[in-house]
């Protein structure tokens, strides 16, 4: 290519019509955590040419992305799109606060990250659903290793011994994958010992495809702890390599375009359409002469798709969008992790993160650069957990009623596939412990806090994100439906009773002076439910709305990850995912873009 490498948009104006008259092999839309190291792989194949497309900007030296302990401090920021979800029926009428990363590397830079992966039975789940034996935990697993370049853990704080499977671990991809050297104290002889007192079995590997328990998580850092993105891993190492890709950023993809002809009745995508963000307003395309592939994340994928013309007819008329291919799956089947937060006020004299700043934040940075100290760690502590390991066995009778309740929004083979699921031993529910206020409003100045979040893995609740215009700049409406199943409400609010005697009644007790969320005032069964109704927000984890499966099972791509109608439209990001996994998904993302690479290529 004539103009290869990052171009920014705005910054480079002048150079955006060559690197438009130049015409692509491939396009990826959205340079996310997906999009980003898949076009780094397809870029491996120098006799093809690819253009990356992305709205943000590379953010490797920004300390808010690499240091691991400030990650959060860049929501609201201009890398976070800063979504809000619809007034939710059963949460008392709240919008929800949804970050999402805008940046090379999407959320895999704005995220907490924990690298663990789900329980085997879901990726068989995502294998049946989609019909391809290719995306059970067996076949994939080559994909999570083959991104992942894990390191031993090393000394810690606390000297805990951290055990793993060096057997599911790759060694020699570009992501690295270690854990952080400190640990809190409150997370070790607090959440850590607590639990293993309640009969919590201890998990060596949370990688292993038989998550249960309590483990210490990996992490995406270095050893030297800086965070790893798929800008730095994938895409920043492939642009300096080859002179086949294009990084344009400062852009949004507003719409695929249409050849005039089809192919075997199938339409066929000419390019895109879109706008250098500064001006928003002139439109530009970009050529295409293989594929398009959409890796705008679960929240922009099915926006595109919808403003191309492709989704739901009776969704896209009124908007005066003419249907290109009526695929009604697009946009539906959302579903996150639904999380809960319990805010503990410690006694004092323990470190956490709240109220970093000044001298204490620069002692902090300065221990960073050392390698060490609390900005070296962010989630490392966590547990993963079946109904039998936290409820009673009269809580176990009800919830195996409950999630036997069918749904309209539910489909019936995936209401099966998470009774399987649940059979076969996966997790219901995720505690986590995060080293600083973690609730609705702001902690106590000179207060220490430590919070504890209850994510439910496997929601029975089914959402949806559509457009409600026909304006890119204008998000969709997120309807994430939190709460819509009983069982959703039922296991919530059991594990926020859970979490209490934790506190209350385990090592854990030794740290905590007393509760601030939601405060003894909630005692019985019905006010915890409400207060779950009012608590209720997300893990950061939505998945599904471009969902693998049979097209008469409402999916919108095939096991190839074709979207159906479509000659040359791929998807290749969390989006896909029929049905959730019990895990923090990134590890997921950069599977997926293996893979997709390999389908692609291939
Ligand atoms: C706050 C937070 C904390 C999290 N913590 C963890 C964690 O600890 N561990 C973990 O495993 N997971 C975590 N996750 C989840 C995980 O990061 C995401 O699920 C994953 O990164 C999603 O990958 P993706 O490729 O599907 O989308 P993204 O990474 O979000 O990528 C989408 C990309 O597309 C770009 N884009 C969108 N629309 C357009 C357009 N029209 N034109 C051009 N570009 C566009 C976006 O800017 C973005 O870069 C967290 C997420 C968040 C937000």
């Amino acid at each position: 290519l004539n103009v290869h490498g990052y171009v920014d948009a705005n910054l480079n104006a002048s150079l955006v019509p060559e690197v438009l008259a130049q015409s692509y092999s491939y396009i990826v839309v959205g340079g996310g955590n997906t999009g980003a190291a898949l076009a780094a792989r397809l870029s491996e194949d120098t006799t093809k040419t690819v253009l990356l497309v992305e709205a943000g900007t590379s953010q490797i030296s920004n300390p808010g992305v690499s240091v691991p302990g400030l990650a959060g401090s860049t929501f609201l920021s201009e890398v976070d799109w800063a979504f809000s979800t619809t007034p939710q029926a059963n949460a008392q009428g709240r919008s929800v606060y949804w970050p999402r990363g805008k940046m090379i590397g999407g959320s895999s830079g704005l995220n907490f990250l924990a690298y663990t992966r789900g329980h085997k039975s879901e990726y068989n789940s995502i294998a049946w659903l989609s019909r391809d034996a290719s995306w059970s935990w067996r076949n994939l697993l080559p994909y999570f290793k083959k991104s992942e370049s894990f390191s031993t853990p090393g000394p810690n704080t606390e000297n805990v011994t951290r055990e793993f499977d060096a057997s599911v671990h790759g060694t020699s991809g570009p992501v690295a994958v270690s854990y952080p050297p400190y640990i809190s104290e409150q997370f070790a002889g607090g959440f850590f010992d607590g639990l293993e007192q309640e009969g919590v079995p201890v998990d060596i590997d949370l990688s292993d495809g038989a998550s249960s328990g309590v483990s210490w998580s990996a992490s995406t850092q270095s050893p030297e702890n800086v965070r790893q993105t798929s800008d730095n891993a994938y895409i920043a190492p492939a642009v300096s390599a080859r002179s086949n890709l294009v990084v344009l950023t400062s852009a949004m993809a507003t719409k695929i375009t249409w050849s005039a002809d089809k192919l075997n009745g199938s339409v066929v995508a000419s390019g895109i359409n879109l706008v250098a963000t500064a001006s928003n307003t002139t439109i530009l395309t970009a050529t295409a002469s293989s594929e398009v592939i959409l890796s705008a994340g679960s929240i922009q994928t099915p926006q595109l798709l919808e403003l191309s013309g492709v989704g739901d007819s009776s969704i896209l008329n009124p908007l005066g969008i003419s249907t290109v291919v009526n695929l009604p799956g697009v946009g539906a089947n959302l579903q996150d992790h639904p999380a809960i937060v319990l805010v503990q006020k410690l006694k004092p004299g323990f470190v956490t993160l709240d109220g970093l700043a000044g001298d204490r934040l620069n002692q902090a940075l300065a221990d960073y650069a050392a390698g060490s100290g609390i900005l070296t760690q962010e989630l490392s502590t966590l547990a993963y957990l079946t109904g039998k390991q936290f409820l009673t066995p009269a809580e176990q009778k009800q919830l195996a009623k409950l999630v036997l309740q069918p749904s309209t929004q539910l489909p019936a083979s995936q209401q099966a596939q998470q009774l399987l699921q649940i059979a076969a031993g996966a997790p219901i529910i995720e505690f986590l412990p995060i080293n600083t206020y973690f609730g609705p409003s702001a902690g106590v100045a000179n207060e220490s806090y430590i919070s504890l979040a209850a994510c439910l893995q496997h929601s029975f609740s089914r959402g949806s994100i559509h457009i409600s215009t026909t304006n890119p700049l204008t998000p969709p409406a997120i309807d994430a439906a939190y709460l819509q199943h009983p069982a959703d409400r039922y296991i919530l609010s059991r594990a926020g009773k859970f979490l209490r005697q934790l506190a209350v009644n385990s090592t854990l007790t030794s740290f905590v002076e007393s509760e601030n969320e939601p405060g003894l005032s909630v005692e019985t069964d019905a006010e915890w439910e409400s207060w779950v109704e009012g608590a209720v927000r997300t893990e950061y984890h939505p998945v599904g709305t471009a969902a693998m499966s049979l097209q008469n099972e409402s999916g919108v791509v095939n096991s190839h990850l074709q979207v159906y109608g479509t000659a040359n439209v791929r998807v290749a990001d969390l989006s896909i995912l029929p049905v959730h996994v019990s895990a923090h998904p990134q590890s997921l993302a950069y599977a997926i873009a293996e893979k997709a690479a390999d389908l692609i290529l291939g």
